[in-house]
């Protein structure tokens, strides 16, 4: 009798062991890690562009959970106004030819995008140079910063800068932190553009990398207007340069031309310009992206070539062969020099009208 009722006992625990651990795994499978990252992927990390087929070979790690749309994770009980299937903005096109959202305003629901990503909480970090007098704009960029970027989520400034002493105290919001890091000064503002891919990628193999899942790179010499929030990131998101986004000849974009340049991209291909001001993505996919940028421009020195436009040349040749997950519209970065069209519902960042001659150490355009 005694043995019977032990085993019932046993078998009784056993059932109830076996329902509670099922309990406990979906239970963190759903609620406690809904948004982790890939851990940088160390085995094969080189990009190697095949000039054949017009891509760069990425070595992938593998793609986690976390990664993929059904994350997306909302609060229940979260109150908007419903999504229509029929109606949206009619005067601008909202997805590209391979299915990526273009975002404008009107497009998202801020109360719904910043629920999703506020529950990743993810940490991001932005790259910007302010090198020679490039650091007398870190004040506006950094304080307008905090009013409309990524507000509410952990960001950190990287600010690369030959003078220290010049980096404003700005109050910055919890969770959010500036990093300087000391680079050398330069005689050329071509140099120090290009400079930017890399300090980015020996400082993301160094340092970034333990710090954070997502990297913008970010010109400083712009001014935050209006909310830049969570639906921006993306895996890869790049934005359209506000000079050629319409009524444009793709013909007329200014890419590089000519063959000799690793940045050529010849007549009758090309889908947008985008612009190297700011762009942004997953921290490993931003990682191989300006170690590309930062190859590609060391062969053409070593050719005695510069690209017509720096990195910003080499960005729109790895854009177009290896498109976007997402494509910002120009309300991502217009320029004080231009005033919006229609179609610019507002503006988010605007780059500062400057003294080119002034401000740059070799003057010019
Ligand atoms: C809106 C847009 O498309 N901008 C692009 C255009 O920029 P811009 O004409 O706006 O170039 P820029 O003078 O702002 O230089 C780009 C960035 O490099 C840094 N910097 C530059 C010079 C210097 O002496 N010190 C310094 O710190 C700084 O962060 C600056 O914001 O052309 C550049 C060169 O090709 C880059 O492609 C820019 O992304
Ligand atoms: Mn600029």
């Amino acid at each position: 009798m005694l043995l019977n009722i032990s085993k019932t006992h046993i078998l009784v625990s056993f059932v109830f062991l076996l329902i509670l651990s099922g309990a406990i795994y979906t239970y963190l499978e759903n609620i406690t890690i809904p948004f982790t990252f890939c851990q940088p992927c160390h085995e094969n990390p080189e990009s190697v562009v095949d000039e054949a087929e017009k891509r760069v070979e990425m070595k992938h790690c593998p793609l986690d959970d976390s990664r993929r749309s059904g994350n997306l994770i909302m609060k229940a009980g979260l109150s908007y106004p419903q999504p229509s299937t029929l109606t949206g903005r009619t005067d601008v096109n909202s997805v590209t030819n391979w299915n990526a959202p273009l975002v404008w305003e009107g497009t998202f629901d801020p109360v719904v995008i910043d629920d999703i990503y506020s529950r990743m909480n993810p940490r991001v970090a932005v790259v910007v140079l302010a090198v020679g007098k490039y650091t007398r704009f870190l004040k506006g960029f950094l304080e307008s910063g905090e009013k409309y970027f990524l507000v509410g989520l952990r960001v950190t400034y990287y600010i690369f800068t030959d003078n220290e002493q010049d980096v404003p105290n700005v109050t910055l919001s919890e969770g959010r932190k500036i990093t300087i890091l000391p680079v050398p000064s330069a005689k050329r503002w071509q140099d120090v553009v290009l400079s930017k891919m890399k300090w980015a990628t020996v400082t993301i193999d160094k340092q970034i990398r333990n710090e954070a899942d997502y990297l913008f790179m970010m010109d400083v010499d712009s001014v935050f207007h209006n909310r830049f929030g969570a639906e921006s990131l993306s895996q890869m998101s790049a934005v359209l340069h506000r000079g050629f986004y319409k009524n444009i000849n793709r013909d007329g974009f200014p890419y590089e031309r000519r063959p000799e340049s690793k940045a050529y991209i010849p007549a009758g291909e090309g889908d947008y310009y985008y612009t190297a001001a700011v762009w942004g993505g997953y921290l490993e996919d931003m990682y191989r992206l300006v170690k590309y940028c930062y190859e590609q421009s060391e062969e053409d020195a070593k050719n005695n070539i510069e690209a017509v436009w720096q990195e910003e040349s080499h960005l729109n040749k790895y854009f177009l062969y290896n498109k976007p997950a997402k494509v910002l519209s120009p309300e991502y970065l217009w320029s004080d020099y231009d005033a919006p069209g229609s179609d610019i519902k507002l503006i988010r960042i605007s780059q500062l009208v400057k003294d080119y001659a002034e401000v740059r150490p070799n003057g010019g355009q």
